[in-house]
Order: C-alpha cells, then structure tokens, then sequence
C-alpha cells in the first residue's frame, strides 16, 4: 500500500541530509517493491523566506495527510536575530506541538569500527546501547510567561519551567514502556535538589514504577548524569527526562559515537502521526558545502520505516548497510578525525545504497539523482 510521507528538508545541512534519506528510501522502495510518495514541504527559514510564516498552514496540511513526517533540520544566522515569530526555530517546535510529538526517541549506538573517532576510550565504549526520551511538548521551551519586562536601566525577563502531571506521566510510561521491550532499565534524571517541578516528575516516575514492577528505576541529578554520560555510558538503558535536559544530553551522548552527525530520533505522538528528524542541527558552518554526515538522517528514515510502517526488515536493511559501510571504514569529515581522506554527503549516501543490494534498480535511482 501506497505511504505518504512529507518531506520537510528545512535548512542548511537540513536540505543535503534529507536529500540523502529520501535517496535510500527511493532504494528500499525499489528494493522492496514499495510506494512511498514524497512531498516537500517548507518549514523554517526557507518558509520565512518563502510566506513571512515558519510553519505555513500548507506544510501542517501536508504533514496532516501523510502517514510520516520527515525533518531535515531548521536554523541559521540568517534569521538568528528575527523576532520570535520570525525564528525558523519557532516553526519547529510549533509543529511538535501542534501534531502532540511529545515523546522524543533518541537511540545512542556506538559502533566497534567508528571506536577511534570518539573523544573517549576504547573501554568505555564498550556495550553503549541506550536510548534517551526526551520529553517534546512542554518544560521551559513552552512555558509562559515567556517575556522582557522591567524598566529602562533594569530590565528584567522570565522563561516558566511548566508542566502537567499528566504530560509527566504519558512521557514516562513510555519510558518504561520501552524499557520493558529491551529488557532493561529506567534512569530518570531531573534536578530534584532544587526545582519543584523536578521533584514531582520523580514522584511520577516512582508512581510509574509501581505499576511496571519488573523494570528497576533509579533517579539521577542532571549534573551528575552529564559526567556519568562521559565516564560510563554503557550504565544507562532508557534514560527519560524532560525537555531541555534532554536535548543537552542528547548532543553530549552523540559524542560517545564519535560525532553529533550519527544520532537519529523519533518523535512519536498519541494520535499516530511521527516525526523523524536526526539529533543535530542545520549546521551552518559546512552547510551547503556537501561535507554533512547524512548517518543520522538515514537512520531516522529507518526509525520511520519500522515504528510508522512496521516494515522492520527494510528498516534493518538500512542499519545493517551502514553498519557494513562504517565496517569498509569510509567515513565523512567529521568522523575522518582531521584526516584528508573522507567521502562527500552524496559519497556517503552512495555507498549506503550500494551495501543496501546492487540491484538494478538501485543504480538507476543514483544516477537519477546525482
Ligand atoms: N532539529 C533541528 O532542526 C535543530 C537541532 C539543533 C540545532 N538547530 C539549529 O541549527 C543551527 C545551528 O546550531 P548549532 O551550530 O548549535 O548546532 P548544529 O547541530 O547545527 O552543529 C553543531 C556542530 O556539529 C556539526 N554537525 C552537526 N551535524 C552534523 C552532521 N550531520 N555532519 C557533520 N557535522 C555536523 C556542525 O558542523 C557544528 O560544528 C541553529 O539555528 C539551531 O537552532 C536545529
Ligand atoms: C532547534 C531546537 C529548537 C531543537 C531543540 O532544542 O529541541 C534542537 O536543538 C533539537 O535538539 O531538536
Ligand atoms: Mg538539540
């Protein structure tokens, strides 16, 4: 059966990265005998550019018929000092909201092959398979007030931490919901030793271990989580936490990979509509310049294939192709450590669709797009 998905390659790297997802999906569709129709939509700068609008109605139109959504990544310095309705950002997060993306699934894989290009030893990337979930919809990037205020010569400004039990409670069954899949365990991290609102999510957490009593759960403070990321990664399993935390780990866990370019993520919503972005941003320094590390965004069209469509072997398909490509040890600039050797975003791209199956048809859709 026919899947729509809408592509929404936003900006910088965000357009080469999409590009290369929608280029192995092309693959797996052929491989596989499938029907994906893709269609673009701006979201952004490029929309701001295009419409005055970071989220155009158009583009919540096209995500609300599809049955996936996919995202490049949004930003740049070109907006950087809009008003915020005029931020490519703002679009973002005005689209996790309205399609209540709340729980945010961002898998840190590391690979024995890429063990040189992490920051950190050998030892202690051994065994890494955690899974942080990020709470998407609320904490300090939706609370209001949200404002300046003050007086001339003392201005004063405010951003609100705020969120409902029940949005605590969802994010975190689906924590343990996870963790029951993989057999492992909860890490809840907050920083419960200063902030209320810390303190009710690990009420909630104890709560919700009550309820899944195979699973054992420990609480963790952010700051003490952050040094436990670096100096043992392999101790976590599921790690939830809420919004801002969580992108922070996030960007520090992509480093026990050996580079932010690596990590994927799901952003999944009660109502079935998902959304597949990679972790990292529109990264303006190398944008445009074909150097981006397409991995993150190829696995989260993965992400998409097994949790959107149920097609788990294609979605194992693409992940064993990377896996085999890392193994040859081709790499882009970002894990090629200073080296000068290191293939181009399209490079790259084509080698994960050649390890996909030199099928026929596979060539034919490279060279269509190169
Ligand atoms: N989901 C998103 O759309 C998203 C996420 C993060 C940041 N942003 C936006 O991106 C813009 C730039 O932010 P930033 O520079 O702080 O973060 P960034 O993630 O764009 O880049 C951080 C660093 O990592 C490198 N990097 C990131 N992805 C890479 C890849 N795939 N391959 C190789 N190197 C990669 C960049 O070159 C840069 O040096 C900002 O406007 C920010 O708001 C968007
Ligand atoms: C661009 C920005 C709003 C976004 C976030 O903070 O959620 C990004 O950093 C991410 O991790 O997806
Ligand atoms: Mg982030």
């Amino acid at each position: 059966m026919k899947k729509k998905i809408a592509m929404l390659p936003g900006d910088g790297i965000g357009v080469e990265v999409a590009e290369a997802a929608a280029i192995v999906l092309k693959a797996i569709e052929q491989q596989f005998g499938h029907a994906f129709e893709m269609e673009i939509g701006l979201i952004g700068g490029s929309a701001i550019d295009d419409s005055g609008n970071p989220l155009p109605e158009e583009t919540l139109k096209l995500c609300r018929e599809s049955d996936a959504i996919f995202l490049g990544a949004v930003g740049g310095p070109k907006w950087d000092s809009n008003p915020v309705g005029l931020r490519p950002e703002t679009g973002l997060l005005g689209l996790r909201k309205t399609l209540n993306l709340f729980a945010n699934i961002r898998p840190v894989k590391t690979y024995s092959s890429l063990a040189a290009c992490s920051p950190l030893k050998h030892e202690v990337l051994q065994n890494v398979d955690m899974v942080i979930v990020r709470e998407l919809t609320g904490g300090l990037y939706f609370g209001k007030p949200s404002e300046r205020g003050g007086r001339p010569g003392e201005e004063d400004v405010v951003d609100t931490l705020y969120y409902k039990r029940s949005d605590m409670q969802r994010l975190i069954k689906a924590a343990f919901d996870l963790a029951s899949v993989r057999g492992g365990h909860v890490t809840s991290v907050d920083k419960a030793n200063v902030l209320e609102s810390s303190r009710m999510w690990r009420e909630v957490a104890e709560e919700t271990a009550d309820i899944f009593k195979d699973i054992p759960l420990n609480h963790m403070l952010v700051d003490h989580a952050a040094m436990r990321i670096i100096s043992s990664p392999s101790s976590f399993d599921v790690l939830v936490t809420e919004n801002m935390f969580g992108d922070i780990l996030s960007d520090e866990a992509a480093m026990v990979t050996g580079s932010l370019g690596m990590l994927p993520s799901a952003s999944f919503s009660e109502q079935g509509l998902h959304m597949y972005e990679p972790v990292h941003g529109s990264a303006p320094d190398i944008a445009g310049e074909n150097l981006a590390n397409p991995i993150g965004a190829i696995l989260s069209a993965a992400m998409m294939l097994r949790h959107s469509f149920s097609m788990e072997e294609e979605a194992a398909a693409i992940e064993n192709a990377v896996e085999q490509v890392l193994k040859s040890g081709v790499r882009t600039r970002d894990l090629a450590g200073g080296g000068e050797t290191y293939l181009t975003t399209s490079e790259m791209t084509k080698e994960i669709v050649n390890a996909l199956g030199d099928d026929f048809a596979i060539h034919q859709i490279m060279e269509a797009y190169a």
